[in-house]
């Protein structure tokens, strides 16, 4: 038999197969290793926005992380969007009963539509009971800013930014620069011991971005459960997400979905 390392996905479904469980599953099935889905939720959803969200019952959530955990060998897990207050709870449990090491946790907070993916009561149950579990965290800069409550702007304010959002918990923080404005594209990520590593590429001009970070999030965790470290791993994701982003496919009509069969 073949062993394969395994994860799970603890998101929302995209109708529109771009974003969410659907954009995480795609990405670990590229870079070969075996996805379980822990599902908080449905969205009635398409590139052009978010029509409609269903959260799942607690209780359900409550049964699939037993279903999951209690047979197959989680090595990491990634966490999208959550929702509510409830859904952090009933997630933040899970994972208490099941501790992973690596865990990314991807505070989704708005879709590239404009669509609430997690309620503002909730924000402070992310940070005070979700994040200290975290091995990473990766806040895109419109998340980080709601996160501490203050605009970011200067390299150095997000460095701080990144600080301030590691004293919270989590092990690791990456900021994602997809929203800033310019010809480039700048992540930073802080890592434990203190060092801030840069990765900038040339923006692509798209809107074809549905689901950028989640595939980015989800390539980071398929690699930590192949065994690699952060900064071995940052460069492969940017140039991942750069083809992925790039080599667009015609799918839909507003912010499309990106192109996972791309070389990783
Ligand atoms: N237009 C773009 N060109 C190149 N890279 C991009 C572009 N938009 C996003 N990225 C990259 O995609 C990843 C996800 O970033 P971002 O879009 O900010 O996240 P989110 O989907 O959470 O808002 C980051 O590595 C970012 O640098
Ligand atoms: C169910 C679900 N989860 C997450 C996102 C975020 O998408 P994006 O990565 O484009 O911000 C989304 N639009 N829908």
């Amino acid at each position: 038999m073949i062993q394969v390392p395994q994860v799970a996905t603890i998101a929302g479904i995209d109708s529109s197969g771009g974003a969410g469980v659907n954009a995480d599953l795609k990405t670990f099935h590229q870079e070969r290793v075996y996805a379980a889905s822990i599902i908080t939720g449905v969205t009635a959803q398409n590139t052009l926005g978010v029509q409609g969200i269903q959260p799942i019952d607690t209780q359900i959530i409550a049964q699939q992380f037993q279903a999951v955990f209690e047979d197959l060998e989680i090595k990491a897990v990634k966490t999208g969007a959550l929702f509510d207050a409830e859904r952090v709870e009933a997630v933040v449990a899970g994972l208490k009963r099941y501790p992973v090491y690596h865990l990314v946790v991807d505070p989704v907070m708005v879709a590239k539509g404009g669509a609430t993916l997690l309620e503002p009561l909730a924000i402070q149950k992310v940070k005070t009971s979700l994040f200290p579990l975290a091995e990473l965290i990766t806040p895109n800069l419109a998340e980080a800013e709601t996160l501490l409550g203050r605009q970011l702007t200067q390299s150095e304010t997000i460095e701080a930014a990144a600080l301030e959002l590691q004293a919270m918990g989590p092990k690791n923080v990456l900021i994602k620069g997809g929203h800033f404005a310019g010809t480039e594209v700048s992540d930073v990520l802080l890592t434990a011991d203190g060092d801030f590593h840069w990765y900038t590429s040339p923006r692509i001009d798209t809107v074809r971005t549905h689901g950028t970070g989640d595939t980015l999030a989800a390539y980071i965790t398929a690699k930590l459960a192949q065994g690699q470290a952060l900064t071995t791993i940052m460069p492969q994701a940017k140039a991942f997400m750069q083809a992925a982003i790039g080599e667009s496919i015609a799918v839909g009509h507003g912010h499309g979905p990106l192109n996972h069969w791309v070389a990783g």
